[in-house]
C-alpha cells in the first residue's frame, strides 16, 4: 500500500499552554483508504487537522504529504492536494447560489471561466445536486448543504478529503446519505478520506480507526476490532457503539457469534434465531 501522508513524532504545544495538544504522534495514512480519527473533546483532533493542513507549524516532528516533507516553501502546493469539509456548512458558504459557491475554490485557483463551468457541473453531478445550481445555499436542507460543500471541495480535485465532524449536525438519515456518498466518491475518484469525529457511530464505513487521547494514539485497528473493545472505549471519553451495547445485552440470553457484529450482521443473526424457534 502506498502512503499518502506520513506523520513522524509530531509534537505541538499552543503558545499559551503547558501541555502538548499533539504529543509525539506518528501515523501513516494510505492512498485511497478511509481513516477515522476519533477522540473526545479536547483530545487533539482539530490540532492534528490544522498541522496536516499547514495552518499551524509543529514544534518538532515531520509530515510527509504525497512524498514531500512539508516545509514553509511547499506547504501551499501541499494544501492544493487537501480539501476540508467542516461541521457547519453555513460557515463555509460564500456564494449567493450553489454554483457560485462551488466556483469559489476554482476562482481562487485562477481557472478560466469556460473550464470552471465544466468543473462546477462535474462536481455538482457527482453529489447529485445539479438541479439545485441556481438555489440560494441557505435555502437547502442540512444534508443538501453538506453535499454542496463536498462538491466545492471535489471541484478543486483534491487527493485527500478531511471531514471535520462533517455529519455531526445531520439527522441519522442525512448522515447516512452523506457517508454513503463519501464512500462512493472515495472509490470512484480514488480519494483518501480522513474523517475526524468524536462520534464512534460515524466510523462504520471507514477501513481503520485511530483513537486519540491527550494528543497521542491510544488504539488503532479495523472498526470491528475497535468496537470489540466496547465498554473500554469509555476510558477515552467515547461512547460504545449502540449495536455493540445491544450485542452485549443480547449475549446474556441468546447465543451469538464471537466478536463485534454490525447492524446488518446482527439483523441476520436475529433472523436466524427467529426462524429456528
Ligand atoms: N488556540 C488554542 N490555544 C490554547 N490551547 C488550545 C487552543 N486550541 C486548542 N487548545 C487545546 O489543545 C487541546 C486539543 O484541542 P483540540 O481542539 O485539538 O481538540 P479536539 O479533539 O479537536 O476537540 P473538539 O472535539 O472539542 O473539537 C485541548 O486541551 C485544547 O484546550
Amino acid at each position: 500500500m502506498e502512503k499518502i501522508i506520513s506523520i513522524k513524532n509530531l509534537t505541538y504545544t499552543y503558545p499559551d499552554s503547558k501541555t502538548p495538544a499533539i504529543n509525539d504522534l506518528s501515523l501513516d495514512i494510505y492512498k485511497n483508504e478511509w481513516l477515522s480519527i476519533v477522540g473526545k473533546n479536547g483530545s487533539g483532533k482539530s490540532t492534528l487537522t490544522k498541522l496536516i493542513d499547514g495552518l499551524i507549524e509543529a514544534d518538532s516532528g515531520t509530515i510527509v504529504i504525497d512524498g514531500e516533507v512539508i516545509n514553509e516553501e511547499n506547504i501551499w502546493d501541499a494544501r492544493t492536494k487537501i480539501g476540508i469539509i467542516f461541521q457547519n456548512p453555513d460557515h463555509q458558504f460564500v456564494g449567493a447560489t450553489v454554483e457560485d459557491d462551488v466556483a469559489f475554490g476554482l476562482e481562487n485557483q485562477g481557472m478560466p471561466r469556460e473550464q470552471m463551468v465544466k468543473e462546477i457541473d462535474r462536481a455538482l453531478d457527482l453529489v447529485k445536486m445539479s438541479d439545485f445550481k441556481t438555489r440560494d445555499p441557505q435555502s437547502l436542507s442540512g444534508g443538501q448543504k453538506q453535499r454542496v460543500a463536498i462538491a466545492g471541495v471535489l471541484a478543486t480535485k483534491p487527493q485527500i478529503v478531511i471531514m471535520d465532524e462533517s455529519t455531526s449536525m445531520l439527522d441519522p438519515d442525512g448522515r447516512k446519505k452523506v457517508l454513503d456518498l463519501v464512500q462512493k466518491l472515495r472509490q470512484e475518484q480514488d480519494l483518501t478520506i480522513i474523517s475526524i469525529t468524536h462520534d464512534i457511530e460515524e466510523t462504520e464505513l471507514s477501513q481503520r480507526i485511530v483513537v486519540i487521547n491527550d494528543g497521542k494514539i491510544v488504539q488503532a485497528g479495523t472498526p470491528s476490532s475497535i468496537y470489540d473493545i466496547g465498554p473500554h472505549l469509555t476510558k477515552f471519553g467515547l461512547e460504545e457503539p449502540f449495536s455493540s451495547q445491544l450485542v452485549q445485552t443480547l449475549r446474556n440470553s441468546v447465543k451469538l457469534p464471537e466478536g463485534y457484529l454490525n447492524e446488518e450482521e446482527l439483523k441476520e443473526q436475529l433472523w436466524k434465531l427467529h426462524s429456528s424457534m
